[in-house]
C-alpha cells in the first residue's frame, strides 16, 4: 500500500505524518506500519508515527500517535501540532477542538515564535494527579515532589497524566545516564507502573526576562528523545504545582530540539506554544501485514521553513 506523508517536526521530535482520513486499517496494521516508517535504520526515521483522522461531532479532526515499537500513545503534544497544521490546511479551519484517543484538545494557529516558523497553540487537560491515572500501582495520594516507593530512585518525582503518563524530578543538572537507565526500569513494564511511563529531568534555569525550564525526556516506546511535548506540558504544571513557577505565568521550555512557551494554570489545564514544521513530502509503499517497506520517493523539499527554524535555533 501506498502512504504518502509529511516529515514533520516539533521541537525536534520529529515523526512522518499521513492523511488517514479515509484510511481503514487495523491498530495492528498501523502498528506495524509504524514500526515500519520510524525505525531510525530504515530511509525515513522517526519518534513515532502520527495520524490526522476524522472529524467527530466535537473535534474538527482527530490525531493518534504510534510510537517506534507500534504502541499507541494517549497523547503527543509535539505531534499534535503538526497534526493540527495539517489539519487547518486540509479543513481551512484555523482553530478547533482535536480529538485524541481518550482526550481532547484545543489547537490554533498563533503568531509565529520566530520569522518565517509556523506556531500551533494547543491547549490541554486538565492534568490527572491521581497514581493510577499515571499508571502507577502505589499510593492513594498523589506523588507531589515526593519519593515514589519501589522506583529505584532516590529522586522526588511529580507524577503527572497529561493523559499519557509522566514521572517528573527536578534536577540540579540532567544526568543523562541515570535519566537513561531509569527510563530503561520502566520500559520493562515492571508491576509498579506495568503501562510504562515517560520519565523526564527538569532543570529550573532562570533568565533575565522570565523563568525558564529545560527538559530532558526518556519516552516510553522510544528512549531518549530531541524532546517530547506532553514532558514539556507535565514538567510545566509539575514546576507551578511545587512553587518553582507561578500558576498562569509564560514559561520558555528548553530542550534538545528547541524551544516552546508554556504555562500552566491552576485549573490542570496547560497550553503550549511552539513550532509545527513541515520538512519534506515523501511517499512510501508499505505492507500493512508484514511491515515490509519499499523505496522511498521525496516528493518536494520545505526548504525555506527548514532554514528557518534552524535561524531561531541559532539564535537560542
Ligand atoms: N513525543 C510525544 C509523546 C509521545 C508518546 C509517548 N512516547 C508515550 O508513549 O506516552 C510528545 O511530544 O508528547
Amino acid at each position: 500500500m501506498k502512504f504518502a506523508f509529511v516529515k514533520c517536526h516539533g521541537s525536534g521530535n520529529d515523526f512522518p505524518l499521513i492523511d488517514a482520513r479515509e484510511m481503514a486499517l487495523s491498530d495492528g496494521e498501523w502498528a506495524r506500519v509504524a514500526r515500519a516508517l520510524a525505525d531510525r535504520a530504515g530511509d525515513v526515521g522517526g519518534d513515532g508515527l502520527l495520524l490526522l483522522t476524522g472529524s467527530d461531532q466535537g473535534s474538527i479532526f482527530g490525531m493518534r500517535m504510534f510510537n517506534p515499537d507500534g504502541s499507541e500513545a494517549e497523547t503527543c503534544l509535539n505531534g499534535l501540532r503538526c497534526t493540527a497544521r495539517l489539519g487547518f490546511e486540509v479543513t481551512g479551519a484555523g482553530e478547533g477542538q482535536v480529538r485524541l484517543k481518550t482526550s481532547v484538545a484545543q489547537a490554533r494557529a498563533v503568531a509565529p515564535i520566530a520569522s518565517g516558523v509556523t506556531t500551533i497553540e494547543t491547549r490541554v487537560g486538565p492534568v490527572s494527579l491521581n497514581p493510577g491515572d499515571v499508571g502507577l500501582t502505589v499510593g492513594d495520594a498523589p506523588f507531589v515532589d515526593a519519593v515514589i516507593p519501589g522506583l529505584p530512585s532516590a529522586r522526588r518525582f511529580t507524577a503527572v497524566a497529561m493523559p499519557n503518563p509522566h514521572l517528573v524530578a527536578f534536577v540540579e543538572a540532567v544526568d543523562e545516564a541515570e535519566l537513561v537507565a531509569l527510563g530503561d526500569w520502566c520500559e520493562a513494564a515492571p508491576a509498579l507502573i506495568p503501562t510504562r511511563a515517560n520519565v523526564s529531568f527538569v532543570e529550573v534555569r532562570e533568565t533575565e526576562h522570565a523563568p525558564a525550564l529545560f527538559v530532558r525526556t526518556y519516552e516510553r516506546g522510544v528512549g531518549l528523545t530531541n524532546s517530547c511535548g506532553s514532558a514539556m506540558a507535565a514538567s510545566t504544571h509539575a514546576a507551578a504545582r511545587t512553587g518553582r513557577i507561578g500558576w498562569g505565568v509564560e514559561t520558555r521550555v528548553f530542550n534538545r530540539g528547541g524551544m516552546v512557551r508554556a504555562k500552566a494554570d491552576a485549573d490542570g489545564v496547560v497550553t503550549i506554544a511552539g513550532n509545527a514544521t513541515f520538512e519534506w513530502d515523501g511517499e512510501i509503499e508499505v505492507d500493512p501485514a508484514t511491515g515490509g517497506v519499499g523505496a522511498l520517493r521525496i516528493v518536494a523539499r520545505r526548504e525555506e521553513e527548514v532554514a528557518a527554524w534552524e535561524g531561531m535555533l541559532a539564535g537560542l
